[in-house]
């Protein structure tokens, strides 16, 4: 089983493939992880992971996979040649498509003699608020939805779910203590939300019961990227 001892994973996403070498080079010695996603992989694919990969430092591969079981299994056996540290699945793929992922990264790991990575389930992305769940017709809170599809991440074999950071406490209270909880929608007081709608701070991440932290522009857009993160990291290195 993965474990990190700093909670904090730097969002890698650029099309740039120098400009994520360069700020993996300055932030290798500040961040526990760094997460590649959709821009990352579209542009690079699985030689640009491993260009990161050198840095040896976790991988979060964040493809967000959502499809029916036999093609996500395939995904997940695919990308786990590229020793991944987390994985995620949406949870809205169902019970069947997230075992079907827990399961083949267990058997691909122990084929390739590597560490099982945590799959996560994506709940309710941190871009949507209620009234983006009302338009898509998804009845109840936030935090309902978010809780549903926890525990059925949890039930499914997950490892653990993504969820914004107001919804820790929901998660916490009806999932198991051992579920990991991967939190977006990370802001530092001060800096510009975005495109995110639901944000807290590192510090408040962390005192809710965050597992780990994702961080993507208010570090990678910084004028000082590595005084961003070093910023991040002394905010909760005494909780
Ligand atoms: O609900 C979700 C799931 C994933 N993300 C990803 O996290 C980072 C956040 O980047 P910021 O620049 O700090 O906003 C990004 O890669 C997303 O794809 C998320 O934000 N919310």
């Amino acid at each position: 089983m993965q474990r990190f001892t700093n909670p904090l994973f730097c969002a890698l996403d650029t099309g740039d493939l120098a400009q994520a070498i360069h700020l993996a080079d300055s932030l290798k010695d500040v961040v526990g992880g760094f997460k590649l996603g959709l821009e990352f992989f579209c542009a690079h694919g699985p030689h640009g992971v491993e260009e990161i990969a050198r840095r040896d430092i976790p991988l979060f591969i964040d493809l967000k996979f959502h499809d029916i079981p036999n093609t996500v299994a395939g995904a997940v056996r695919s990308v786990m040649r590229l020793n991944p540290a987390i994985l995620t699945v949406h949870a809205a793929g169902g019970a069947d498509m997230m075992r079907a992922a827990a399961d083949t990264a267990a058997d691909e790991a122990s084929r390739l003699g590597i560490k099982v990575p945590w799959i996560v389930g994506v709940t309710v992305l941190t871009s949507l608020d209620a009234g983006d769940l009302d338009v898509l017709g998804i009845e109840g809170s936030t935090h309902k939805v978010v809780a549903r599809l926890a525990r059925l991440a949890e039930k499914s074999g997950l490892d653990g779910v993504v969820c914004a950071p107001h919804e820790i406490s929901t998660t916490r209270s009806v999932a198991g203590r051992h579920l990991k909880l991967v939190v977006p929608g990370i802001r530092p007081r001060g800096s510009d939300s975005d495109d995110q709608k639901r944000v807290m701070t590192p510090k408040e991440a962390i005192e809710n019961g965050a597992t780990v932290i994702i961080v993507g522009r208010p570090i990678t857009r910084a004028s000082d990227p590595v005084g961003a993160a070093r910023s991040i990291v002394n905010s909760i290195s005494d909780l």
